[in-house]
């Protein structure tokens, strides 16, 4: 049997662009199937506004290519113009043309007969739950409606690929879920491939399939949401997801010595100086008992004691700030639910030793 070989919706091979002599996007490539959602996640002034700029046509590479189904549609010297990618955009500031109703801003990129838009239009418009809106002007409509129109509009005419720039950041916070959650049904339905820049880590990990991390013009890592979460590429990496601690210490014959007991480090040379990175909620926690602490274990080591130095509530956990004994710096513990100790409370901790992460210093 022979297998034929589907290419890929959107391949993004080796951009590269500088703005006045600073590179931007080093060596950028990816790719997406089509009903794939991809979020480009990272810091402000990374780049991934410019990645998503190139791939519409709104702005030029200086070297690399991109492809569409297969064939190409621009390289340094070939360039489809913008309108003609079959690439929908979607902005945070939604974008609507505030002289036309609600069915017009909807049927604004669509081609086809009277009849055809109109029923295009009320397909979406129904399936955003907005049918009643038909004929209303943008301004009538809440920003969370203002939004769906956006959706509506942007995959009316069936682009093969949507593009999407921070597109719920304009929303009210207690909206944002909801509206992501109706968004990726949509988008799923749809079976486009999207590509979704955002900063906030939560919301890259609510909506992809795949995750590109970025930093600094660079893909740095790219897998699931759960991938990047439970096996980061660094520190940073690690970082960018939740809060961290982070022991420092030095390889001894294939294993790290801290105060919470030895870990297993192998590979890196005796002397390596090296971070271990642990998330607050997979910090064990433990009463001090006349001074004593529960027994070393295989899985969570030796218990180091520290003394609560504050401890708040934050609605679904409790975040309590230790000062450790050993050399005074503060570790950080998550616990579900309500716990907080008095400050000046002695407990001890245990480090999870198939939740942390080692990395060489840098
Ligand atoms: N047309 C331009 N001229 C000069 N510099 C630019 C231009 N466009 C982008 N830059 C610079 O390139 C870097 C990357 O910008 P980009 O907008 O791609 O980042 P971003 O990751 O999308 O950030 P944000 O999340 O803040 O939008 C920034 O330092 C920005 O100032």
């Amino acid at each position: 049997m022979t297998q034929t070989h589907v290419p890929p919706r959107l391949q993004v091979e080796g951009l590269m662009r500088s703005f006045g002599g600073r590179q931007v996007l080093d060596d950028v490539s990816f790719s997406i199937p089509a009903g794939q959602v991809t979020c480009l996640l990272g810091p402000s002034g990374c780049g991934k506004s410019t990645t998503l700029r190139i791939i519409a046509g709104v702005d030029m590479q200086d070297r690399g290519r991109i492809l569409v189904d297969g064939a190409l549609v621009c390289d340094t010297v070939f360039r489809v113009p913008p309108e003609r990618r079959a690439i929908g955009l979607m902005f945070q500031d939604f974008a609507l043309f505030p002289h036309l109703s609600v069915a017009e801003n909807v049927a604004f990129g669509l081609a086809g007969s009277k009849a055809e838009k109109r029923a295009r239009v009320s397909e979406l418009l129904d399936r955003v739950h907005l049918a009643r809106h038909i004929d209303s002007m943008p301004h009538a409509l809440s920003g969370g409606e203002q939004q769906r129109v956006a959706l509506a509009r942007a995959l009316a005419p069936r682009p093969r690929i949507l593009l999407m720039d921070e597109p719920f950041s304009g929303l009210d916070e207690r909206l944002r879920d909801d509206i992501r959650d109706e968004t990726l049904a949509l988008l799923k339905e749809e079976g486009t491939a999207v590509l979704l820049v955002t900063h906030e880590p939560h919301e890259a990990m609510r909506m992809a399939d795949e995750i590109l991390l970025m930093r600094d013009g660079r893909i740095v890592q790219r897998g699931a949401p759960y991938n990047l979460y439970n096996a980061p590429v660094d520190r940073k990496a690690a970082a960018f997801f939740s809060d961290i601690n982070v022991l420092t210490g030095r390889v001894q014959g294939a294993l790290t010595p801290t105060p919470f007991g030895d870990f297993l480090t192998p590979g890196l040379a005796d002397g390596t100086a090296v971070d271990i990175v642990i998330r607050p909620q997979h910090l064990k926690i433990d009463f001090d008992r006349a001074g004593r602490g529960p027994n070393p274990t295989a899985q969570d080591g030796t218990p180091a004691r520290g003394v609560v130095e504050r401890a708040r509530f934050m609605g679904r956990e409790s975040l309590v700030e230790f000062r450790m004994e050993f050399d005074g710096s503060l570790l950080r513990a998550t616990v579900p639910n309500v716990f907080l100790p008095k400050p000046g409370t002695p407990m001890w901790l245990m480090i999870r030793r198939d939740r942390c992460f080692v990395f060489p210093s840098v």
